[in-house]
């Protein structure tokens, strides 16, 4: 057994999004988004499940934030669903769906939790994708209104933001393999997409500087670590161009404020071009305080000119994998967290990393003891990235408790709590103890 002690000021916490576990889909005035559209298109989101109820985490919060103290986290991360704050998107502000985020982060202050928001976690109001969503400015301009009107109300209670969850996932899984809402599937709308984001993000950084928003504002990638199959050089391209999707098209506009132009070449070849217009860049390019990496799982990719726009494809090595079907190796994190360097050494969160176990309910038990290997193995790594200097500062595990999985439902449990979907009781797992020690201890024990 090794044991690996974590820094004395280390973050511990988990993580959620307001669509997967807020429920109350019509109540508190809130306006319709992209998924409530998206899944009540017919095949779209297994076994046709919606967010109307979810976790009922909308009335069920105060339940929450005590499984939280139990827990014994001090960090929350969640979204704010903007249908709750602008309903049509860039109209009225609503009052009532202010309130209740403001009893929720009050509740969380009054535990001792420090709040660690996210403003955009996938669901857009439907009115802007009406009119073309983040492909159109409009909705950029939208979205800093809605920014500024969060920012001035909870400046001074939330001390941590995020623009953007996964913006990979809201511009290409979303309107290029048309997997997530609004589930279009054409390359150029996808960079359209990507690039409204980019803008937005810069827009809102500004804001949040110029209206003097306590705190510190990020952004959060999803990682898509990808080794090669084979040493051959069109393998390693296919590697590179898997990571770069994820990572390099957003970041590099950020931290350098330029794409990274073996992409922008390879995108033109498929006759897509970035839409940029006079000064974007230098609005993305803005400074932010920190990242946000969301990390899952990692791949061996190699060169197929039948792999969809990046020509690259995931071998299946073979490897223990989870329920939703994702390869077990937690080297990745390692390896991306020293891939990351390349922008400097900026503070690091890990707002996202979990596994998808499907363990249901044994005599009031839930012994998911392959969620417990799967989070001693990435702490483990997590250890080493520090160990290593780098400026890992917190941890959030996905997910506080079972929820909407997207496309896939709720058939897929990410959850240390286990959410009864009829009853809406919850049950903590075995992991959620494991987890609760590994927080009192500040360490962690592994058989590695
Ligand atoms: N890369 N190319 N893929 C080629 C084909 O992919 C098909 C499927 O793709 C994906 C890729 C990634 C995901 C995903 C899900 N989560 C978990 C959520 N994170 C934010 C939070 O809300 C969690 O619920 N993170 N990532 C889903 C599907």
């Amino acid at each position: 057994m090794t044991i690996f002690q974590f820094p004395q000021d280390f973050r511990w916490g988990t993580a959620t999004a307001s669509y997967q576990i807020e429920g109350a889909a019509q109540e508190g005035g809130r306006g319709v988004s992209i998924w409530d559209t998206f899944a009540r298109t017919p095949g779209k989101v297994f076994n046709g499940d919606n967010g109307d109820v979810a976790c009922d985490s909308y009335h069920r919060y105060e339940e929450d934030i005590e499984l939280m103290k139990k827990l014994g986290i001090n960090t929350y991360r969640f979204s704010i669903a903007w249908p709750r704050i602008i309903p049509d998107g860039d109209g009225e502000i609503n009052r009532e769906g202010l309130d209740f985020y403001h009893r929720f982060v009050d509740k969380l202050l009054e535990a001792g939790i420090e709040p660690f928001c996210t403003l955009y976690h996938w669901d857009l109001p439907q009115t802007l994708e009406d009119i073309g969503g983040w492909g159109n400015r409009r909705t950029v301009d939208a979205f800093v209104k809605y920014a500024e009107v969060i920012f001035k109300e909870f400046s001074g209670k939330i001390n941590f933001w995020l623009t953007f969850n996964e913006p990979w996932c809201i511009a290409f899984l979303s309107n290029l393999l048309g997997i997530h809402a609004p589930g279009n599937k054409d390359l150029q709308t996808s960079i359209n997409v990507a690039h409204g984001l980019l803008v937005a993000h810069g827009k809102a950084v500004q804001s949040f500087r110029r209206l003097g928003t306590t705190g510190q504002i990020g952004i959060a990638p999803n990682v898509c670590w990808a080794e090669p199959y084979s040493k051959s050089p069109e393998d390693q391209a296919a590697c590179d161009r898997s990571i770069a999707l994820n990572t390099d098209w957003f970041l590099d506009p950020i931290y350098k404020g330029a794409y990274p132009q073996f992409m922008v070449d390879w995108f033109a070849e498929a006759g897509a071009t970035v839409p940029i217009q006079e000064g974007d860049m230098e609005i993305i390019s803005q400074p932010i305080d920190l990242l946000g990496i969301n990390y899952y799982t990692m791949g061996i990719n190699r060169f197929n000119p039948e792999a969809g726009v990046l020509q690259s494809e995931e071998v299946d090595m073979g490897l223990t994998k989870t329920d939703i079907g994702w390869p077990v190796e937690s080297r990745g994190l390692y390896e991306f967290m020293h891939y990351l360097q390349k922008y400097g050494n900026v503070d690091v969160y890990i707002t996202e990393n979990g596994a998808c176990i499907n363990d249901d309910l044994e005599n009031g038990k839930i012994n998911d003891d392959r969620r417990i290997a799967y989070y001693e193995q990435h702490l483990a790594q997590i250890h080493r990235i520090i160990n290593d200097g780098i400026n890992l500062k917190g941890y959030m595990a996905w997910s506080l408790m079972d929820n909407f999985e997207w496309a896939e439902g709720y058939r897929m449990r990410f959850g240390l709590v286990h959410v009864d979907y009829r009853s809406l009781v919850r049950t903590p797992k075995e992991s959620f103890y494991w987890y609760q020690n590994v927080i009192k201890n500040n360490w962690v024990e592994t058989r590695i």
